[in-house]
């Protein structure tokens, strides 16, 4: 059920779905973005988030379902709707003879109000490139103008389509760096990635589509449960350890194979408060391969995709 509250969001989508003759590229997409937050959208290869993005931004038709984007119904692609959205679509464009700085320009023209072009292009790192044909930049460069271009009107909300594909680790570092500006000045963006990284260093909520399905939403940091599950402090048994264990958190569950000792709880510190002065009243001052781990998003998202995906390819 979506309330008053969601539909005044920047996007709002109840009940989406895309078919491309027989195939069902988007079965039942539910989404709602919220104003000046990064919303990252997941997914395996071919799970229909490209298509959802296009259907958000009016290039393609739904086949049926409620979209609101900026409050409009982006097939309606109006002019006033459309200089509000800044894309960058997962393909590079195909840049003709003209230089980076006119590219810019010309693509700044179809705004009313367009940052300014050479702040862009600095902001992009193409500063050095700005009279350099765009036709004859790296792969890198040519995504990084993509970015540009996406960026120049200034839109209230932008989406980017795997934005750092293909650039190198510094290039994706300034692409974040855009993004986190972006947001400073309050704008709105759906990033759709496959860098789990990307998405922890910007995002503060996710859905992650697997079949044309939103299988799981909510903030990055409660995905799949992630808050919920437990940590596990782990160590190797060495000669010299007192049998048993120490008394450990209440929730600790422990399990031992192979001389490795793993205790699973969600009190972490608790329980090496206790292990460590076992440890020492039994004369062992390092524990072996000690560990503290806590799942990553990564672990997370695998497990998900798994458990939602028989049989399929990640
Ligand atoms: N124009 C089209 N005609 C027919 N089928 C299409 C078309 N575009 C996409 N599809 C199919 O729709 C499904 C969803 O594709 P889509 O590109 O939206 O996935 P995606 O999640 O963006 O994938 P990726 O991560 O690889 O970009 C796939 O099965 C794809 O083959």
């Amino acid at each position: 059920m979506s309330t008053v509250a969601d539909q005044a969001n920047p996007v709002h989508v109840r009940s989406l779905r895309k078919r491309y003759g027989p195939v069902n590229a988007v079965e039942e997409v539910d989404l709602d973005v919220r104003s000046g937050e990064v919303f990252a959208l997941l997914g395996p290869n071919g799970a229909g988030k490209t298509t959802t993005v296009e259907i958000l931004v009016g290039v393609r038709r739904r086949t049926s379902g409620d979209v609101r984007v900026l409050g409009r119904d982006p097939a309606e692609d109006a002019p006033e709707w459309r200089a509000r959205i800044g894309v960058v679509p997962q393909t590079t464009g195909a840049y003709t003879d003209l230089t980076v700085r006119e590219v810019v320009e010309h693509f700044a023209s179809f705004y009313p109000a367009p940052l300014p072009v050479a702040e862009v292009i600095d902001m992009v790192g193409l500063g050095k490139q700005a009279r350099k044909q765009a036709q004859t930049l790296s792969g890198g460069q040519a995504r990084r103008l993509d970015v540009a271009v996406g960026v120049v009107g200034d839109p209230d909300l932008i989406f980017l389509d795997e934005p750092t594909t293909g650039l190198d680790p510094v290039a994706r570092r300034e692409a974040w760096d855009l993004v986190r500006y972006f947001t400073g000045r309050g704008k709105t963006t759906v990033l759709t990635t496959h860098y789990l990284d990307e998405v922890e260093a910007l995002a503060q909520r996710a859905a992650v589509i697997v079949n044309g399905r939103v299988v799981e939403s909510g903030p990055v940091t409660e995905l799949g449960g992630r808050r919920a599950t437990p940590a596990a402090v782990s160590f190797a048994r060495t000669d010299g350890l007192r049998a048993g264990l120490p008394a450990l958190p209440d929730d600790a569950v422990v399990e031992e194979a192979e001389g490795l000792v793993v205790v699973r709880t969600h009190h972490p510190t608790e329980a090496m408060a206790a292990l460590l002065p076992w440890a020492a009243a039994s004369g062992v001052r390092e524990l072996p391969d000690l560990r503290i781990h806590r799942p990553s998003l990564e672990e997370i998202y695998l497990d998900l995709i798994r458990s939602n995906q028989e049989g399929g390819v990640v």
